[in-house]
């Protein structure tokens, strides 16, 4: 390409370059420039980009949108002079949702920040705010969810539903069904007699983190604890101190207060389409119209002072006109790849070349160690139609546990894998070479995975000794079949494809037998002094 052509290229590259988020399209560049450098004979200038480190472990703060507020309108006319109360409900606000997909790989892409849209408030001429959209962000399957504050999530099968429309205005109070919605609506109280005894409502103080709970202004309890002491708003905090009768919210947020730690694995997605609910949005408040037929106290006829946090000690219909707040979580998500069989092995073992001579994945291959950053999965398939996912993890070393090479938090991908398959490099400690024998290797992986989480190498396994093409192979090979017992071991020539039809049949046997005949490796049963 002339220099002429790359000045004409610039612009473009350059706001290719800008975001984050166009990461992959710059690997294009660099691609397509290699390719065409390569095409036309000459050496590439642009460098090649390293292959991005998987992100498999994110924290999340997630907050669903607040419920809009209801409107305080009164519809006047020539012929009605007093008018008639109009305002419509607000909006419910919207929800986060975890959406599991096939198409996500890590959480490389996810924001730490979820905020979901706040419903829409309420209008004159009885017009209900419109409900705010939901977040939804999607997910890679085998996602574990740990609760560090919050509400626990929630499977969902479809897109969330709203219990009550804001439109479906009812008539009369009383006359709303209940059948619309799971929790018991506002209680049928006769609000005029109260309202003549001069008895004054307060509103029982909403939890901020807990919009759930907000909600149960809807329930009987809260309308049954509202009987006596002085109105406060939904955001007084402090102000009032004739709460006694709503001990029950405080000692909940105390008790929420002391839980502060992490709670594990709450949640999972394991199939693609699931849905989590993670942060629900608040409800929307109620308009005057709502209240229209059921206040007929004249002080409180068609108020129309619209309500304001700071002048709430205008009863319950006030504070009800208010939209509840939406939830707030903070959550660790955590991947856990979901595969039948995990390939274990030192670095350079021959694994990736393995997973591309068994399966249609294309995964990286070098002849230095650690070339593998991100665990690849593949799809072995026989001819009857059967088939088994395999996942190939990055090299363990001896002291992974203590974080040398790349670590062993890789090993959780083969926390869930039915059957283990350790690959091991006949040809390592050959010629002078400086790596170690296979019964060695065999042993220093067990170890690692019972270092990372006790009983992990108790599950049907066989061992693949590869490069059974090198010289001096073959030798090893045998004294390998005297010093491992056990469990079955396979010798193939991965680059060449050979032993692989045998390999696949042992795979499968394990599979269907699942450990009846527990082939399970143990550092029993491996020789390694001479
Ligand atoms: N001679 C021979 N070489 C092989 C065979 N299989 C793999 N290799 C070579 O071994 C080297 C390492 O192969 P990889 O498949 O990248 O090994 P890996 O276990 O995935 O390595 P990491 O990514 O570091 O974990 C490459 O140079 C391969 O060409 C084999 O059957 N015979």
């Amino acid at each position: 390409m002339s220099c002429y052509q790359w000045k004409t290229l610039a612009p473009q590259i350059k706001f290719l370059l800008k975001p984050n988020r166009y990461y992959s399209n710059i690997e294009w560049i660099v691609s397509f420039s290699h390719a065409y450098s390569s095409k036309s004979g000459k050496k590439g200038k642009i460098a090649p980009l390293q292959e991005r480190k998987m992100v498999d472990s994110s924290r999340v703060w997630a907050k669903g949108g607040d419920g809009g507020n209801g409107c305080w309108s009164v519809h006047r006319s020539r012929t009605d002079w007093r008018g008639k109360p109009d305002g419509g409900n607000g909006g419910k606000g919207g929800n986060v949702i975890l959406e599991c997909s096939s198409a996500v790989w890590d959480f490389s892409n996810l924001q730490h920040h979820l905020n979901a849209k706040r419903g829409g408030q309420g209008m004159s001429k009885k017009m209900a705010g419109s409900c705010g959209s939901d977040q939804v962000v999607q997910v890679p399957v085998g996602t574990v969810i740990h609760l560090v504050s919050g509400e626990i999530p929630s499977l969902i099968m479809n897109a969330s539903k709203t219990d009550l429309q804001p439109w479906e205005l009812p008539d009369d109070v009383g006359e709303v069904e209940k059948s619309k919605c799971d929790k018991p609506l506002i209680e049928i109280v006769d609000w005029e007699e109260k309202l003549d005894a001069g008895q004054k409502l307060h509103a029982e103080d909403s939890n901020k983190h807990q919009a759930s709970k907000s909600t149960n202004i809807y329930e009987n309890e809260a309308i049954t604890d509202l009987e006596e002491g002085t109105c406060h708003s939904s955001e007084s905090d402090g102000e009032n101190t004739s709460l006694e009768d709503a001990n029950d919210g405080e000692s909940l947020s105390e008790t929420e207060l002391e839980e502060e730690t992490v709670q594990y694995s709450v949640g999972e997605l394991t199939e693609p389409g699931q849905r989590m609910l993670i942060a629900s949005g608040g409800e929307g408040g109620l308009g005057n119209a709502y209240f229209g037929k059921s206040l007929k106290h004249k002080k409180f006829k068609y108020r129309e002072k619209k309500p304001s946090v700071e002048n709430m000690d205008d009863g319950i219909e006030t504070s009800l006109s208010v939209g509840t707040l939406g939830s707030e979580t903070i959550l660790i998500l955590e991947l856990k790849s979901i595969a039948d069989v995990g390939l274990v092995g030192m670095p350079n073992a021959g694994k990736s070349t393995l997973l591309g001579s068994i399966s249609r994945a294309k995964p990286q291959v070098g002849h230095y160690a650690f070339t593998t950053l991100r665990p690849n999965i593949g799809k072995l398939n026989y001819n009857d139609f059967f088939s088994v996912t395999v996942a190939d993890i990055p090299g363990i070393i001896k002291g992974a546990h203590e974080n040398r090479g790349l670590g062993h938090a890789f090993l959780r991908h083969i926390e869930r894998t039915k059957v283990l398959a350790y690959v091991v490099d006949l040809a390592a400690a050959l010629d002078g070479r400086n790596g170690v024998p296979p019964w060695q290797q065999l042993r220093d992986l067990v170890m690692e995975l019972e270092y990372y989480q006790e009983g992990l190498s108790e599950r049907p396994s066989l061992v693949v000794a590869n490069k059974i093409d090198e010289n001096g192979a073959e030798v090893v090979y045998q004294e390998l079949k005297k010093r491992v017992i056990g469990v079955p071991i396979f010798p193939i020539c991965a680059i060449l494809e050979e032993g692989i039809p045998e390999l696949k049949a042992g795979i499968r046997t394990l599979l269907i037998d699942n450990g009846e005949k527990h082939h399970t490796l143990k550092l029993d049963n491996i020789i390694t002094v001479n």
